[in-house]
């Protein structure tokens, strides 16, 4: 996967100024975004959150996840640091797409869990590929994170584009009574480490 970097701009947010970062995968033509706030190339561990973009969770407070309340969280959490960087990856439904996810939502309120809804379109459960993280990762000189998540595919798709993962935060919030099946087949059936405080 190759990506270019494009253009940087200040976005001003709720929870403070951010370095906004432009990236474009010329592959597939999606458009990748990284926010970092202070100095997040001086070589100290990065406070990071790599998010996968959920159109009905980020934008629309989708009850049926946990991202919405996880992308407010790891924005927040950064910012109360004054130092750290979000890469935003447009890997709408894990890699599957927005219409795809539609589908997929459709077989879970017919029974199947996230995992089988997949599985019957024809997908495998997790579709993504952080490849992308790499140019990125160079481009902005981090070489060392402590990252928010409770996905170990995310620690080691990191490690392996060489960043050292010095600590990983457990990011839990966002339960509700319609999100219980999806966050219980995240640990059961997708490796998500869910039982810890953190
Ligand atoms: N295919 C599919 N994708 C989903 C579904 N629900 C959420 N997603 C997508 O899943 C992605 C978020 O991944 P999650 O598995 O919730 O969490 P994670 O990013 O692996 O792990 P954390 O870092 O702990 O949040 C987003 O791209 C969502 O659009 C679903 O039912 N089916
Ligand atoms: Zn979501």
């Amino acid at each position: 996967m190759v990506a270019r970097y494009v253009e940087s701009s200040r976005l001003p947010t709720a929870w403070g100024v951010f370095d906004m970062h432009g990236f474009e995968d010329v592959e597939s033509n999606k458009e990748h975004i990284v926010l970092t706030m202070g100095d997040v190339g001086d070589g100290a561990p990065v406070l990071s959150r790599v998010h996968s973009e959920c159109l009905t969770g980020d934008a629309f407070s989708s009850m049926r996840c946990d991202c919405g309340p996880q992308l407010d969280a790891a924005l927040e959490a950064i910012a109360k640091e004054g130092r750290g960087a979000l890469f935003y990856l447009r890997q709408e439904g894990r890699g599957i797409g927005l219409l795809n996810k539609i589908k997929a939502y459709k077989l879970q309120d017919a029974g199947a869990d996230t995992v089988e809804a997949n599985e019957q379109l024809g997908f495998g459960a997790d579709m993504r590929d952080y490849s992308i993280l790499k140019p990125m990762i160079h481009h902005l000189n981090i070489t060392a994170v402590r990252l928010m998540t409770n996905n170990p595919r995310k620690v080691k798709a990191l490690e392996e584009h060489g960043v050292n993962v010095v600590e990983r935060i457990a990011l839990h919030t966002g339960a509700n009574p319609h999100n219980e099946k999806y966050l219980s087949t995240k640990a059961g059936k997708l490796g998500h480490m869910m039982d810890e405080t953190g």
